[in-house]
């Protein structure tokens, strides 16, 4: 899998483009995650990916096709829970499998390894409402891997949870990330959690966004969370909080 944007720029008002000419090539298996300061367009990128909203100019294409709309193979995830109330776990991690007419007795095997995979295969007949938010983030990564995707998009997953469950969750997906044979594209305001989770990081400028600075994350692959003290990441961690920091205050010195 090879997903490459070419030119690709975007304005929801005519003429104020809030993504511009963006270059992007990225290959299969890596873990590429994007920061950059509120309102630089991340979400906006990871939308047109995932072919929820189309580029003005420009073009994102997956192995060469041109993205024109949501497939099953890029799987997406959100900060809150988009859960289906009233399915069970089992059935929301389900729901795209039955969509492609899946037969029943494949798909009930996969949706039972995915909640063994995500620790909650005994939750399987409980409704989202009893799960805490960290359970509930489990639960959409399972449904978004239920289709087997080349892509995986992570719009700021963690966002929304305490500390202690978002650094349960980062190790979590790093282990997802590795056993399943995906590639995941993670927006996120955190910068410690993109050099920890990331292999490479996308810094977005403002106003319009474009690619500020695409670093490569030369830290082992194998991610504890002692490496979050070590010399070598939280250099790291400064140079990009550094980046983010600039490139806020370029666009605040413009408006
Ligand atoms: N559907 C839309 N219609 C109009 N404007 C939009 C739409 N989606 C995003 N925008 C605008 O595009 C800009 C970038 O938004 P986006 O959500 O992509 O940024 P972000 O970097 O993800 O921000 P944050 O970190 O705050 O979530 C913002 O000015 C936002 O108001």
């Amino acid at each position: 899998m090879t997903l490459r944007l070419s030119s690709v720029g975007k304005e929801f008002a005519p003429g104020r483009p809030v993504l511009a000419d963006l270059d992007l090539t990225i290959g299969a298996g890596e873990f590429v995650c994007v920061v950059g300061a509120s309102g630089s367009g991340k979400s906006t990128l990871l939308s047109l990916i995932a072919g929820l909203t189309r580029p003005t100019t420009g073009r994102v294409l997956l192995d060469g096709h041109e993205v024109t709309g949501p497939g099953p193979e890029r799987g997406l995830v959100f900060q809150t829970s988009s859960l289906y109330p009233w399915r069970s776990v089992a059935r929301n991690v389900a729901f795209g499998l039955e969509s492609l007419g899946v037969p029943r007795r494949e798909r009930d095997e996969r949706v039972a390894r995915l909640l063994d995979e995500v620790g909650l295969g005994s939750m399987a007949s409980v409704l989202p409402g009893k799960l805490s938010g960290g359970q509930q983030q489990r639960v959409a990564i399972a449904r978004a891997l239920a289709c087997s995707p080349r892509v995986l998009l992570l719009d700021e997953p963690f966002g929304a949870l305490d500390v202690q469950t978002k650094e349960d969750m980062q190790i979590f997906v790093r282990q997802v990330w590795r056993d399943e044979p995906t590639t995941v594209i993670m927006v996120t305001h955190d910068v410690e959690e993109a050099v920890f989770l990331g292999g490479r990081v996308l810094v977005l400028s403002c106003d319009p966004g474009r690619i500020a600075r695409d670093m490569v994350v030369d830290l082992p692959s194998e991610r504890a969370l002692e490496l979050k003290r070590s010399p070598g990441f939280l250099a790291l961690r400064a140079e990009v909080e550094d980046l983010v920091r600039a490139e806020h205050r370029a666009h605040q010195a413009r408006v």
